[in-house]
C-alpha cells in the first residue's frame, strides 16, 4: 500500500512532469505485461486441460453446430447474442429457437413475428454472437463455445471453436452426431440449391425450396416412374459400375419446349431422392475451362448437378478450341460479335473441350446424378450429349389433352362424398391429390367450391376437351387455372373463349415481331449500301477486291456461315451433319438404343419406355 502511495503522491504534489509521465508509463506497462501474462497463462491452462474442435463454414458440420446451437436453451439466459431472420446455416433453416420472440397473444407459430406489418411472417434465431465466448452445460460437461470470423483468401469465413475438459474427445464426436441428426430431421422437407460462384471458384448456398411432390408433375404416362426408376438404380449401383470400371456417372438431358415441366421435374426429383442441387450457368461472367473443372471437382458425391439452358452456352462464345464455335449450327454474325465482346468484358471464356472434360475427364466428381436442360437440341454439339454424358434424352412438348385434364385434377382438389375414416384416407389418396403438400399456414385462403369426384372428374374431362393437343405449354395452361383458382367451373367454361382469345395474342405477337424483324434488316441493308456508297467514294482502289464485296452485300446469315466456316477450317459442316443424323435417328427409332445404356423417350409417347439398365 505504501509504495503505491509512494507511487502516485507525487501525481497528487507539484513534481517534475517529466517523472510524472514516466512512472505513468511503468504503471502502465506493468499492468499491461501482467493481463498478457494472465491471458497466456490461461490460455496455456485450456491448451492443457481442454480438447478443442474447430468448425469452419466452409465444410457441411458448421451447419449441423449452428443449427444445433440455434435450439439451445441456454441462448435465453445468456446475456450477448445475435437476433437474426437469416438462415443460421448454408441451408436456411431458420426455425424456432429457445429464447425466441413470441408473437403476440393468440399466434402459436412460435418463432415467427411479423415483420413490417404486413401479413409475411419471417422466422427469427438466437444464434451465438461473434467473438464472445458462451459456455453450455451439455451431457456432463461444459462446453466453451466461441464463434469468430476470419479471413481467408476469398473473404471472410466463420468459424467455431468448442473446447471442453475431457479425457478423450467422445463427447465432441456425440455432440457432432447430435447435431448433424437434428438438422437432418429439420432438412428433410426441403431442396437445397447451390450455385457456383465463378469468382471464388465455390458453390454458394443460394436457398432452401419445399419439396415439390411428384405427383404436381404432369407428364405422360410412366416417364415420370421411368426417371425416378433409373435414378435409385443409379444410386444404388454403385459397385455394379466399380467392378465393370465404369465411372460412377449418368447425364439426363431434358429438352424441349419451354414451360413444359424439366426444370420442375428435376426439382421434384431432388425432393424424391433427397438429393440437393448445384446449379451451374456455363454463360455466367469469369467462367472458364478451370474454373468449371475446379467447380465440378468440388461437388459432392451424391447430389444433381444441374446445367441450364445448356445451349444458351453455345451462343455465349462457348467454342470447342480456341478457334471454333463448337455449336453445330451456323453462328450470326450477332454471335460472332458478343463473342469478340466477351473476352473484352470478362465473360464465360469456357471451351467445348474444357467442358467435356469437366464432365468426365479423370478429376470429375463420380455419384452425381447430371441433368442438362435446354430448348435447343438441335444446337448440341453431339459430342456434348452422347451416351456416357448424356444417358437419359426426354422430349417436354407442349401439352396434351391428358396432361390438361391432369393439370385440372391438381388445382382442384375434391370432398368425398361421405367423410371417410383416417385409415382409408391414408391407405387410397386420390391420384390428383397423392403426395400433395397439406396446407401448413393458418389466414385466409381462397374459397374454394367444394366438388364431389364427379363433377371433378367430369370438369377436368370438358376442360381438356377445350385445349388442343400440343398447341399451349403446361406453364400456360397453369396461368390460366390460376387466374381461376377459385372458379373451377367458369374456368371450364371459359376455357374455349381463352383459346381463342390465346391464338390472337401469339397472331398479333408474331405478326408485330415479322415487322419489327422486316424493319431492322430494311435499316442494316440501307446502313450497308450507305458504307459501300462512302467506300467506294473515299477509297476507289479498295474495289478491286470482289470477294470482299460480295460476302458484304450476303445476309447476316450467310456472312457468318462464311466467317465460321473459316474458323472451324471446313469441319463446320460434319459437325451439323453429324447432329442431324444422330437427332433423325433419335425421333424415328424414338426409343431404347440397344447396345448402349442410352434411352430415348419422347413424354407423347404412351409406351412405357423400356429400362436402358437392363
Ligand atoms: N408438366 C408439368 N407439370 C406441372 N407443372 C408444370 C409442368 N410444366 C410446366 N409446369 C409449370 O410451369 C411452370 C414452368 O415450368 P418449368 O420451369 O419446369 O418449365 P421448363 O420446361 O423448365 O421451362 P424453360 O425451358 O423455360 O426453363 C412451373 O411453375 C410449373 O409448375
Amino acid at each position: 500500500m505504501n509504495t503505491l502511495k509512494n507511487l502516485l503522491s507525487p501525481l497528487a504534489t507539484h513534481s517534475n512532469p517529466i517523472q510524472d509521465t514516466l512512472k505513468l508509463v511503468v504503471i502502465g506497462g506493468t499492468v499491461e505485461t501482467a493481463r498478457r501474462a494472465s491471458v497466456s497463462a490461461w490460455n496455456g491452462f485450456v491448451d492443457s486441460f481442454f480438447l478443442t474442435a474447430h468448425f469452419s463454414q466452409e465444410d457441411y458440420p458448421y451447419d449441423w453446430l449452428m443449427h444445433w446451437l440455434s435450439k439451445q436453451p441456454a441462448w435465453g439466459r445468456s446475456r450477448e447474442f445475435d437476433i437474426t431472420t437469416r438462415p443460421v446455416s448454408r441451408h436456411g433453416m431458420t426455425q424456432k429457437t429457445t429464447g425466441d420472440l413470441e408473437e403476440d397473444e393468440g399466434d402459436d407459430d412460435a418463432g415467427e413475428f411479423n415483420l413490417g406489418g404486413g401479413h409475411r411472417k419471417r422466422k427469427v434465431a438466437i444464434i451465438p454472437s461473434v467473438d464472445t465466448t458462451h459456455t453450455i452445460y451439455y451431457r456432463g460437461h461444459w462446453l466453451r463455445i466461441t464463434r469468430t470470423r476470419r479471413l481467408n483468401e476469398f473473404g471472410s469465413c466463420g468459424e467455431i471453436k468448442i473446447s471442453v475438459v475431457a479425457r478423450n474427445n467422445d463427447i465432441l464426436k456425440k455432440l457432432v452426431v447430435e447435431a448433424k441428426k437434428e438438422y437432418e430431421k429439420d432438412a428433410v422437407h426441403r431442396v437445397h440449391i447451390f450455385m457456383a460462384d465463378t469468382s471464388y471458384c465455390c458453390w454458394r448456398w443460394n436457398g432452401a425450396r419445399q419439396k415439390r411432390p411428384m405427383s404436381s408433375i404432369v407428364l405422360e404416362p410412366g416417364v415420370k416412374d421411368m426417371i425416378l426408376a433409373d435414378c435409385r438404380d443409379f444410386l444404388q449401383s454403385e459397385d455394379w459400375y466399380a467392378e465393370r470400371g465404369i465411372p460412377f456417372r449418368r447425364g439426363y438431358l431434358l429438352y424441349g419446349v419451354p414451360g413444359s415441366g424439366k426444370t420442375s421435374l428435376i426439382h421434384s426429383l431432388a425432393g424424391e431422392l433427397g438429393l440437393d442441387i448445384y446449379v451451374v450457368s456455363l454463360s455466367s461472367k469469369g467462367m472458364s475451362d478451370d474454373t468449371l473443372a475446379k467447380l465440378m471437382g468440388n461437388v459432392p458425391s451424391r447430389c444433381i448437378l444441374l446445367l441450364e439452358d445448356l445451349d444458351a452456352a453455345f451462343t455465349h462464345g462457348i467454342s470447342r478450341d480456341a478457334s471454333s464455335t463448337g455449336a453445330p449450327t451456323k453462328a450470326t454474325a450477332a454471335t460472332l460479335k458478343e463473342k469478340e465482346e466477351a473476352k473484352d468484358d470478362n465473360a464465360s471464356t469456357l471451351t467445348l473441350s474444357g467442358l467435356l472434360n469437366s464432365l468426365d475427364g479423370v478429376a470429375a466428381a463420380e455419384g452425381r446424378l447430371l441433368f442438362a436442360t435446354t430448348n435447343h437440341i438441335e444446337r448440341l454439339d453431339p459430342a456434348l450429349s452422347r451416351p456416357g454424358r448424356m444417358d437419359v434424352w426426354i422430349n417436354f412438348k407442349n401439352a396434351t389433352k391428358w396432361q390438361a385434364e391432369g393439370l385440372f385434377k391438381c388445382f382442384f382438389p375434391f370432398k368425398p362424398s361421405t367423410p371417410p375414416d383416417n385409415d382409408s384416407v391414408n391407405s387410397t389418396p386420390p391420384q390428383s391429390q397423392e403426395n400433395l403438400p397439406l396446407p401448413k399456414r393458418k389466414g385466409t385462403a381462397p374459397v374454394v367450391p367444394s366438388l364431389s369426384e364427379e363433377e371433378l372428374n367430369l370438369l377436368a374431362k370438358r376442360f381438356a376437351d377445350a385445349i388442343p393437343d400440343d398447341e399451349f405449354s403446361v406453364a400456360s395452361l397453369q396461368g390460366y387455372l390460376l387466374k381461376n383458382k377459385t372458379r373451377p367451373r367458369e374456368c371450364v367454361e371459359e376455357a374455349p373463349a381463352w383459346v381463342i382469345q390465346e391464338r390472337e395474342t401469339r397472331a398479333k405477337l408474331k405478326k408485330e415481331k415479322e415487322e419489327r424483324e422486316a424493319k431492322e434488316k430494311e435499316v442494316e441493308q440501307t446502313t450497308k449500301a450507305d458504307e459501300a456508297t462512302a467506300k467506294s467514294e473515299t477509297a476507289p482502289a479498295e474495289d478491286a477486291s470482289p470477294a470482299k464485296e460480295e460476302a458484304t452485300s450476303k445476309s447476316p446469315n450467310a456472312d457468318s456461315t462464311t466467317e465460321c466456316a473459316e474458323l472451324n477450317g471446313g469441319k463446320e459442316a460434319e459437325i451439323i451433319a453429324s447432329a442431324a443424323s444422330s437427332n433423325d435417328d433419335a425421333q424415328a427409332t424414338g426409343q431404347t438404343q440397344s447396345g448402349s445404356d442410352e434411352k430415348w423417350v419422347d413424354v407423347d409417347n404412351t409406351q412405357a419406355p423400356a429400362d436402358a439398365s437392363a
